[in-house]
């Protein structure tokens, strides 16, 4: 597989000056620069439909990062851009450098696409279809390469056998060792796990958590954040085109991790005391209760004081109960109002 330390190898390397310089021209754009970069890409259909707007996005080497979005949001339309299978109306990507328009060739043989659909010949076998697939980016036979691909995805025990004679989660793997043949770069992979089982879900988290460790660039689309939440490094939530953000998935946890505790009083308030301003409570009319948001994973959630106030301010508590907004809450709230 060819990684950053391949690259750095052939570049110390060079026999003649000018080549040196080529390569080291190489090397930054390569290298230096983010594995991908995507600045103000739109795309309206000819039918008019606008499928994305505006979006910018800079994905660094070595990270995975999950692409979330209902049906229809875009993700399809991004993918397919950046692998050169559908035209951008406006704006740029590049791929190690290499502009997925201009330097076609040169950006495509960078990307590894595993598509949403099995779509392979069936009486082909496992062996053939991927040196079938490296052969397609114009690259030589390399047994030994296939040999570690097959041993990686767990499938040298099925190297020769047909296609048709494997199971739905093997034909995956098999989808995944094609796109690898050609030693990409970046591996895009349009849900991988869209309607497998749960233990072929996790199967394939650990093949995309080995390929990171090998040094590939993931970038994934799915339905299922629980998938997000497993593999990614970084979350991308995408709506009716537009990329309504990209946050490392470390701080969304902690902003999915608040936590709200909703205090009924036995009593309705005028309004909330001074006392407990500094709690930025939210007071209901309705059904009289205080609702306190606080942080899960924070060091302080300020629970006992927050009570021991409630208690010296004079009110009296009905009932109180908790609940956590989850990864899908944010998600859904940031889908339906942006
Ligand atoms: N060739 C096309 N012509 C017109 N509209 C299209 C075309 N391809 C896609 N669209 C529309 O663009 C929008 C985005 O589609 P896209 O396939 O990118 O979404 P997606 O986020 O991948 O959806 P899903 O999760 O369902 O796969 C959809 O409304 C779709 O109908």
């Amino acid at each position: 597989m060819t990684t950053t330390t391949a690259f750095v190898d052939r570049v110390r390397r060079p026999a003649h000056l000018a080549v040196a310089d080529l390569f080291i021209s190489f090397f930054e754009k390569t290298i230096m620069a983010a594995i991908l970069s995507i600045q103000n890409l739109s795309k309206q259909y000819d039918s008019g439909f606008q499928a994305l707007k505006n979006v910018n996005l800079e994905i660094e080497e070595g990270e995975i990062l999950a692409l979330l979005g209902p049906n229809g949001a875009g993700k399809t339309t991004l993918i397919s851009i950046i692998c050169g299978l559908v035209n951008a109306t406006s704006g740029t990507a590049t791929v190690g450098g290499f502009d997925v328009v201009d330097e076609f060739r040169k950006a495509r043989s960078l990307i590894g696409l595993v598509p949403q659909e099995i779509s392979l010949e069936p009486f082909q076998t496992v062996t053939n279809a991927l040196h079938f697939s490296r052969g397609l980016f114009g690259k030589g036979r390399d047994p030994a390469l296939i040999e570690d691909i097959l041993k990686k995805l767990s499938l040298w025990d099925k190297r020769d056998s047909k296609v048709v004679e494997l199971s739905g989660g093997m034909k995956r793997r098999v989808l995944i060792a094609k796109a690898l043949c050609h030693e990409p770069r970046v591996l895009f992979l349009d849900e991988p796990t869209a309607g497998v089982d749960v233990e072929l879900r996790k199967e394939m988290w650990e093949v995309v958590r080995q390929l990171k460790a090998d040094g590939v660039t993931i970038i994934l689309t799915t339905h299922y954040i629980e998938e997000a939440e497993a593999i990614a490094d970084r979350i991308g939530v995408i709506r009716s085109g537009e990329l309504l953000l990209v946050e490392d998935k470390d701080l969304l946890m902690r902003r999915m991790g608040q936590r709200q505790i909703r205090i009924e009083l036995m009593q309705p308030i005028d309004r909330i005391p001074d006392a407990l301003a500094s709690y930025n409570l939210e007071y209901s009319e309705e059904d009289q209760s205080l609702t306190y948001s606080y942080e899960a994973n924070g060091e302080r959630t300020g629970i006992t004081a927050l009570f021991s106030d409630l208690g010296k301010a004079g009110l009296i508590l009905r009932d109180v109960e908790t609940r956590q907004s989850s990864l899908e809450d944010i998600f859904v709230g940031l889908v339906e109002d942006k």
